[in-house]
């Protein structure tokens, strides 16, 4: 590995300003997807280790709740700064460790940053309320507050973004955190860890641990000290999180799995569409919450669309993430290169068709290359499955109502898509689509400008925006009385 700075590499945990090991010495295996190399270890901690870390949160709360939003926004700036100038380092070692193309992680980093930036200045637009009295000597003030100590749970496939768009908040908000990373990409977080503390935050109030997830997350869910966690992952361990923290009542952020349809209507610009489901699908090699997991094309434009999409995703350069111009690399590992096979043999078994890709030159590496498939329906895994992976199923429809029913039979409702150049259509598709983000005529919004969050089964609250400081705040009522 080359790094511009080495010390951005750290094998160690973060626990009240201090770097450890695990009590036992215990440490765990981080690979590299593409090489199947190690590429380091990082502490096994469980529940004595993450006591300590949110004990250290806790003694930082009193003092750091107490600073003002300017001083925390410009811990923020300066982290910022810290975060981009380390751009290229960072990038190495997220594509070391998660395997996506260098030219992503990049990308990655910098969107990653934007929430840091963004919330460097929203904390100071924390704003309560005073309300009209209805007792005369009385006087009604509304006051937001920190709600103080906060687990951060995430996930390997956007190992910066992820983590960042949910600590930049709540660091604005004045809460100290613990956080979590996936067991796969546990060293972008940690260089994330390095920064903040040369950015000047206070002992303890970034905090970071590896681990065993169900002990590390055992002893976060059932700490009365830990008033909010904030997941991101799958739809199964976030009810499982949601369930662990009914006993303290912690307040809750999910933000879970996805099944985005991805319309086309046959008045659509299908140049534009193609151009916009290979940014929704195959960015990340399809690991993306977001991602268009069906296709759904009307039927006077199935075929003409089918042979436009399989022209250009045959041409798709599979590969490590470090060599120029590949686009798709490895997956994050067996397990994911098992449920993509499956979803693939399961269409062909039900009549479906691959028309391009799908294939692995070697089975003992994890790269398959980008499939279309043709002929899929609804009796198919893709279909109520996220695959999380390169695979475009497409499904044939007729009319308008006979889609929005197929888009929404699903118990998930993240994202969705649809291509059309009918004003009407647009607003009429738009309402009756059970998602919280649309992309009308665009494959891709990721930013931190706007609110990011799913319905149903895809998860609760929003990141992003000015909304998501407000999963990190608390109301409170003052009524003042007496005031002659
Ligand atoms: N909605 C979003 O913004 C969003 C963003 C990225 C990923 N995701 C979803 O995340 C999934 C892929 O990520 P993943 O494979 O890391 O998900 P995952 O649920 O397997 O793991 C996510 C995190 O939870 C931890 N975890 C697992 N079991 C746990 C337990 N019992 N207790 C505590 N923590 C536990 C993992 O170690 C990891 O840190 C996909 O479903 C994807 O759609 C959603
Ligand atoms: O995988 C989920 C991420 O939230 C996708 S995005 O980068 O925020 O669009």
């Amino acid at each position: 590995m080359h790094l511009n700075d080495n010390t951005l590499f750290r094998q160690q945990n973060l626990i009240a300003g201090g770097w450890i090991d695990a009590d036992d010495g215990a440490a765990i295996d981080v690979d590299n997807p593409s090489t199947l190399s190690v590429v380091g270890t990082v502490p096994n901690c469980g529940e004595a280790e993450t006591l300590r870390a949110i004990a250290a949160a806790e003694a930082c709360f009193s003092n750091f709740k107490k600073t003002t939003a300017a001083q925390r926004g410009a811990l923020l700036e300066k982290w910022f700064d810290l975060i981009m100038a380390a751009q290229d380092d960072l990038a190495t070692i997220m594509t070391l460790e998660q395997g996506k193309p260098l030219a992503e992680a990049k990308g990655e980093i910098a969107y990653a940053a934007s929430f840091v930036k963004w919330f460097s200045e929203e904390g100071k637009r924390v704003y309560g309320e005073t309300i009209p009295s209805p007792v005369q000597d009385r006087r009604i003030i509304v006051q937001k507050q920190a709600i103080g100590v906060c687990a951060i749970i995430t996930p390997w496939n956007f190992p910066a973004a992820m983590i960042t768009r949910k600590i930049a908040p709540a660091l604005a908000a004045g809460c100290p955190v613990v956080i979590k990373p996936s067991e796969f990409t546990p060293f972008t977080a940690l260089a994330l860890g390095v920064l903040a503390e040369r950015a000047g935050f206070p002992k303890g109030a970034i905090n970071i641990v590896t681990g065993d997830p169900s002990g590390v997350g055992g002893a976060l869910t059932q700490s009365t000290a830990v008033r909010k966690l904030s997941f991101t992952g799958s739809t199964r361990v976030g009810k499982l999180l949601m369930e662990q923290c009914a006993g303290t009542m912690k307040r809750l952020s999910l933000e879970l799995g996805g099944n985005a349809p991805f319309i086309i209507f046959d008045d659509a610009d299908l140049d534009l569409a193609v151009e916009g489901v290979m940014a929704s699908k195959f960015r990340n090699g399809g690991q993306t919450c977001v991602c268009a997991n069906r296709i759904f094309i009307q039927a006077g434009v199935y075929d003409a669309f089918a042979e436009k999409l399989a022209a250009v995703v045959g041409k798709m350069k599979l590969g490590d993430g470090f060599e120029n111009g590949v686009e798709i690399g490895p997956m994050i590992n067996q397990a994911a290169i098992a449920k993509i096979k499956s979803h693939l043999e399961d269409a062909t078994a039900k009549g479906g068709r691959v028309i391009v890709g799908g294939e692995q030159q070697d089975e003992s590496t994890r790269f398959i290359s980008p499939a279309v498939v043709t002929g899929v329906t609804s009796d198919m895994i893709v279909a109520g499955e996220e695959t999380f992976g390169p695979v475009a199923p497409l499904f044939r429809f007729e009319t308008e109502e006979e889609v929005l029913t197929a888009a929404n039979a699903t118990p998930f409702g993240l994202a969705a898509y649809f291509y059309t150049n009918d004003l009407t259509r647009t607003f009429r598709v738009s309402e009756e689509l059970e998602t919280g983000m649309i992309g009308i005529n665009v494959g891709g919004f990721a930013t931190e400008v706007a609110p990011f969050g799913g319905i149903k089964e895809s998860g609760l609250g929003r990141e992003g925006a000015h909304h998501g400081i407000d999963e990190y705040l608390e109301v409170k009522t003052l009524h003042i009385g007496g005031i002659a």
